[in-house]
């Protein structure tokens, strides 16, 4: 039998598009809280730094670019990093104190309380991801993440928590670009610097 690509291609949108629906439906209010926090992080001299593996290491350095650099308009620049493109630091982590660390190490140097931690991770399970929001708790950073399936081990761990429903990982890495490309646009909206 040969592949039906017609049928592929709608099905993915289908998909795509039910997920939307879903994570218009359920998310609001946490990209609200979280919408808060970064704010009122920014304001006060705070920063936010992003994480994540594979796919979301991508999202994490394309979100914090946006802040530093632009999203609609020139304006000001505003307080991001991406905990995913130092190579000495991920690969000196990486074989020093073992992949599990590679986050959570860069979080013992550079954050600050007050700080936003924002971990993406589709399954929740990234240890990686995991510890280093365990040790931004410790330090008085205010812990955030993107999931999805459910949340896996982030529930209780991080306090603004935007888990998409669904179990596909390509679907809910969709839901993650838009959820942060919207939370770059608000934020830029909440500090003035945008109409
Ligand atoms: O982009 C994809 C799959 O769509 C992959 O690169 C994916 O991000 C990697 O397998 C990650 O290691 C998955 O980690 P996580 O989302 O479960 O934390
Ligand atoms: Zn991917």
């Amino acid at each position: 039998m040969s592949f039906d690509v017609t049928a592929f291609y709608k099905a993915e949108f289908a998909e795509q598009r039910a997920v939307a629906q879903a994570t218009e439906a359920a998310l609001q209010k946490p990209f609200a809280g979280l919408l808060t926090a970064c704010v009122t992080s920014v304001r006060n001299g705070g920063k936010i730094m992003l994480f994540g593996n594979g796919g979301s290491a991508a999202d994490a350095q394309h979100l914090a670019t946006e802040l530093t650099v632009r999203y609609k308009k020139d304006r000001p620049a505003i307080a991001a990093i991406a905990l995913t493109t130092d190579s000495s630091a991920l690969t000196a982590g990486g074989n020093d104190l073992g992949f599990d660390h590679i986050f959570a190490r860069q979080i013992e140097a550079l954050g600050r309380p007050g700080d936003i931690a924002l971990g993406i991770s589709t399954s929740g399970k990234s240890p990686n991801v995991v510890l280093a929001l365990k040790q931004a708790k410790k330090m008085g950073l205010i812990t955030a993440a993107f999931s999805g399936k459910g949340g896996g081990d982030l529930p209780g761990l991080a306090e603004h928590l935007l888990v998409v429903p669904s179990d596909t990982t390509a679907r809910i890495q969709e839901m993650h670009i838009t959820l942060g490309q919207m939370l770059c646009g608000a934020i830029e909206i909440e500090l003035g610097y945008v109409k």
